[in-house]
């Protein structure tokens, strides 16, 4: 806390004063005071040192607003400049600015600066709280960001309560200094604030909704409903997970049991009480976090905005992939529209959505649904596979949506059908039905026993997600294990599997496991399904053999606005959790939606969630999918059955990558007669070396086995292990096979010795086709082995390690040498120009030695001009080199300025799926 006044000339060009607002340095407390209870480390201590305070003075409606300000310059200044995380607190004197020193540490390792704002009516700037201050506090925050000059989208937002609401009005008025990514906890908000939800969608930018569990239950009504509307706002599944998530974790030591599973336990993040004369009352509210916690939350906060992929972010594609003409034969989209209930039909429910063929050359035609209603917002027409009218059978639906997949199933492709909708629109009814009238499950039974090859046998498993636990719906234990990626797609390990001699056989065993689902009625259905259902069919070779293709079958729960079907408490965690699953799928979906359109290997969030990770080869994998959208007529729920029609519209767009049977078996052939000539490779404390024809190689990384999915790390020319220690550290943090090799070669001569030493050493571990990450000349050294060896070389990730500086060492650098300037960015680079410099920075006159490049390159580069970070999208000499760079191996190039080696680990592993 240092000793004595901090004035504004003490620190930089932080603060400053605007006509608006003034900002007056403060005496700091006495630092004795400070660390009064002794709960900071020697680390945070040492920080705190550098605390420099304010008060931030304005008037605003005749009101005079006097607020304490503290500031924290981040350790590595260079890199912070363009980040600020702006911590703000909820109300009470008890709770000020302290709430979240403990974050500060991290943050500024994470190269934020912090700024911490005691606003009004929110601890001591207002001794009391009580009084409403959501008239001012959202242009009190913005005045203040003036003030700071934090004008330009830098500013990540930490806030609890009433600060949180603070921010949301904010933000709502006005989003432009604010970066992409915010954490709130325990938001109490009345009403959502109008603009809101525009400026997240035209910003690209997201929350991270946080809870705890004993929060929600204890809120007044008023307050509750503000928390629904909220968090329904961003995890509405018509935004395809575009706004939000949701985080909620268990409250530590809470008495008796917790119905909710789901949940990050209650030492994630923790609140408590704690001296601290930061606060009025001498103690004060203070979060801590366990190391996971704050991983996951700075990961989220520091990850680059999300793109904008097309008008606005939630609006993706505007037509279904049918209607722009193209053919998807891996990923059919059909609706079905329920007829109205006896609940819809006493309420006057009209008929509002109209079918009709369309003129399409295909046999038959696909169809148009066009919604009809006086809202202009939710009128449309979208044409899809087919639109299955209310008097439609359940034998016209199996014919249209399943039969077609129990050929395919038979004759050894992976399929996937999956019922999404609003709750109570006929999910378990299309896939499951009633005995006298049954759906797609009997229906498909009856079809697979009766034309099963011979020599092959059915398997079956059924299981049910709820709140993010699996359950196995045909055996009494619990407790199963983790999903992995097995031969057959996706398993679940300890999942019981049965042995099926009949149609009627797995229909029994069906029927008693559906008595264990979770169940609740609700205002909107009498028994709606609260967990998601998957029935797994595995068609096997003779006596016990090898999978040759699966069936997934799935009923998913349905999506609901919490005020409409009226459910509280657990039921309202269980709505949320489904609607949270609902985005993860929706937000797979925009991924690979964003990756076709950009024609780039994006990240695929498939490990947001349980239900993602089971449906993997459903969405952009190895499976023929079938989506059935389920949708009502009745005019009540119009809006509800708009989203899953859009979300439909956008799952049209998803292709997935069917493997026709003799090539996979080839390709696992292949992997196998590799994998018989491994050898075992030992490392003791993350270090060895391995034994070759050429000589011995040191190698650094984590081993399990050659089936593990492995990336292989490689170094410039002559650099040693040490330098990519950190990314080795986070990539085995997120539980990725790594291994670095120290590759010979001292100089270009030496290329082909070394692609042909990488290519003994995969032979020798074992290892078919890792991915490979290359930085600055080990990026050359990966793309010539993937040439050489396309079969053997996964997707590269290739990053520009050696031009990433701060302004401080291009100024260092440049003192050196000043001819460094003109040197910059060439390096190893220029072997993609066969060693000259790129003539031109149209990308004209790449070079022989790549010429030909085939595969998936993730490119790297650091952004900057003489060290300062250059703004996203501008256009810079960096920014034209790096096109050319990357058009080298035909690609677009990424920002890494800002990655940290965690963030660099994540996108590897995102990549290399
Ligand atoms: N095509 C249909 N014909 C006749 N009745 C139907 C049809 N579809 C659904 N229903 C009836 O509508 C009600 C709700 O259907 P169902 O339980 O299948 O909905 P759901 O989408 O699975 O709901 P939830 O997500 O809440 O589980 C049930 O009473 C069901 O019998």
């Amino acid at each position: 806390m240092g000793s004595g006044a901090s004035s504004a000339s003490d620190h930089g060009d932080l603060p400053a004063s605007t006509e608006r607002m003034f900002l007056e340095p403060q005496d700091m407390e006495d630092a004795d005071a400070f660390f009064r209870g002794d709960t900071f480390s020697e680390d945070e201590k040492l920080l705190f040192s550098r605390i420099v305070g304010y008060v931030a003075k304005t008037s605003l409606g005749g009101m005079e607003y006097t607020m304490p300000l503290r500031c924290l310059q981040a350790a590595e200044a260079e890199a912070s400049e363009s980040r600020v995380a702006l911590c703000l607190h909820g109300f009470g004197d008890d709770r000020c600015m302290a709430l979240w020193t403990h974050f500060w540490l991290p943050m500024t390792e994470k190269g934020f600066h912090v700024v911490a704002l005691d606003l009004p009516g929110f601890g001591r700037a207002s001794g009391r709280p009580g009084k409403d201050w959501s008239a001012v506090d959202g242009e009190l925050l913005l005045r203040l960001m003036e003030c700071l000059r934090m004008r330009d989208g830098r500013v990540s937002v930490f806030a609890e309560g009433i600060g949180a609401c603070a921010f949301l009005r904010a933000y709502a008025q006005d989003s432009a200094p604010f970066a992409g990514h915010h954490v709130l906890l325990n938001v109490q908000i009345g009403e959502v604030p109008k603009g809101l939800r525009e400026n997240l969608e035209s910003r690209g930018a997201d929350i991270m909704l946080c809870g705890c569990e004993k929060f929600y239950p204890t809120q007044p009504p008023w307050m509750l409903s503000g928390l629904n509307q909220l968090s329904q706002l961003l995890l509405d599944p018509s935004t395809m997970g575009q706004l939000g998530t949701f985080v909620l974790w268990k409250v530590k030591n809470a008495d008796g049991p917790t119905p909710i599973k789901s949940m990050r336990d209650g030492t994630w993040w923790t609140g408590n009480l704690e001296k601290t004369a930061l606060a009025k009352a001498g103690h004060a509210l203070v979060f801590r976090a366990s190391a996971d916690c704050f991983r996951e939350l700075f990961d989220y906060v520091a990850a680059p905005p999300r793109k904008v992929i097309v008008k606005t972010a939630l609006q993706g594609p505007e037509m279904t992939s049918i209607e722009t003409g193209e053919i998807n034969d891996t990923f059919s989209v059909f609706i079905r529209i329920r007829p109205l209930l006896e609940r819809e039909l006493k309420a006057g429910s009209e008929n509002c959505l109209a079918v009709s063929d369309t003129d399409f050359p295909r046999d038959p035609p696909p169809q148009r649904i066009v919604v009809q209603a006086g809202d202009a917002n939710l009128k449309g027409s979208y044409v899809f596979n087919r639109v299955f009218e209310q008097s439609m059978s359940q034998e016209a639906v199996f014919n249209s949506t399943a039969k077609p997949f129990v050929q395919d199933f038979l004759a050894g492709t992976n399929v996937t059908i999956f019922a999404y909708g609003q709750t109570g629109t006929g999910k378990t009814y299309t896939i499951f039905g009633p005995a006298e009238d049954p759906g797609i499950v009997t229906r498909s039974l009856s079809d697979i026993f009766e034309k099963m090859p011979a020599g092959k046998e059915l398997h079956y498993e059924y299981v049910q997600l709820y709140l993010d636990d699996f359950k196995d719906l045909l055996a009494d234990a619990s407790g199963l294990g983790k999903l992995v990626e097995g031969k057959a797609g996706v398993e679940l390990l300890g999942l019981s599997s049965h042995k099926a001699t009949s149609a009627s056989e797995i229909l029994q065993a069906v029927a008693k496991g559906a008595t264990r689902r979770a169940t609740r009625a609700q205002d909107m259905n009498e028994v709606s399904s609260r967990s998601h259902a998957i029935l797994m069919l595995r068609l096997k070779e003779g006596d016990g053999g090898d999978v040759f293709s699966s069936m997934f079958i799935v009923d998913l729960a349905g999506s609901e606005r919490v005020a409409r079907s009226g459910v509280t408490g657990d039921g309202f965690t269980e709505a949320t959790n489904v609607n949270l699953s609902l985005t993860a799928l929706g937000r797979v979906v925009m991924s690979l939606i964003e990756a076709d359109i950009t024609q780039t290997k994006a990240f695929i969030p498939y490990n947001a969630s349980p239900l993602t990770m089971l449906l993997k080869a459903g969405l952009g994998g190895n499976s023929k999918t079938a989506l059935v959208a389920c949708v009502t007529q009745a005019a009540d729920s119009l809006s509800e059955s708009v989203s899953t029609l859009r979300f439909a519209m956008q799952a049209s767009h998803v292709k997935n990558k069917v493997e026709q049977k003799e090539a996979q078996d080839r390709a696992d052939q292949e992997k196998t007669k590799i994998a018989e000539a491994a050898h075992e490779l030992r490392l003791s404390g993350g270090k060895g070396s391995v034994e070759l024809t050429s000589g011995s190689i040191e190698i650094w990384g984590t081993w399990q086995s050659a089936a593990e999915e492995t990336v292989i790390l490689l170094g410039g020319l002559g650099s040693e292990l040490e330098q990519l220690e950190g990314l080795i550290t986070a990539l085995r943090d997120i539980g990725r096979q790594v291994l670095a090799p120290k590759l010979p070669g001292t100089a270009e001569k030496h290329l082909d010795a070394d692609v042909s030493i990488l290519l003994e050493l995969l032979d020798w571990l074992g290892l078919a086709k890792p991915a490979f990450y290359g930085r600055d000349w080990g990026a050359v050294r990966a793309v010539r082995f993937k040439m050489a060896h396309p079969k053997r070389s996964g997707n590269l990730v290739l990053e520009n390690r050696l031009n990433k500086m701060s302004e401080a060492q291009y100024k260092a650098k440049m003192k050196k040498d000043p001819n460094y300037a003109l040197q910059e960015y060439m390096g190893p680079w220029l072997w993609f120009f066969d060693g000259t410099f790129p003539k031109s920075l149209d990308g004209s006159g790449i070079g022989n030695n790549v010429k030909g490049f085939k595969g998936n390159v993730l490119f790297l580069w650091p952004y900057h001009t003489k060290g300062r970070h250059d703004p996203p999208k501008r256009v810079t000499t960096c920014s034209k080199v790096a096109d050319v760079y990357a058009k080298a191996v035909k690609t677009k190039p990424v920002d890494s300025y800002l990655m940290t080696d965690a963030d660099i680990a994540s996108r590897i592993v995102g990549f290399a799926e």
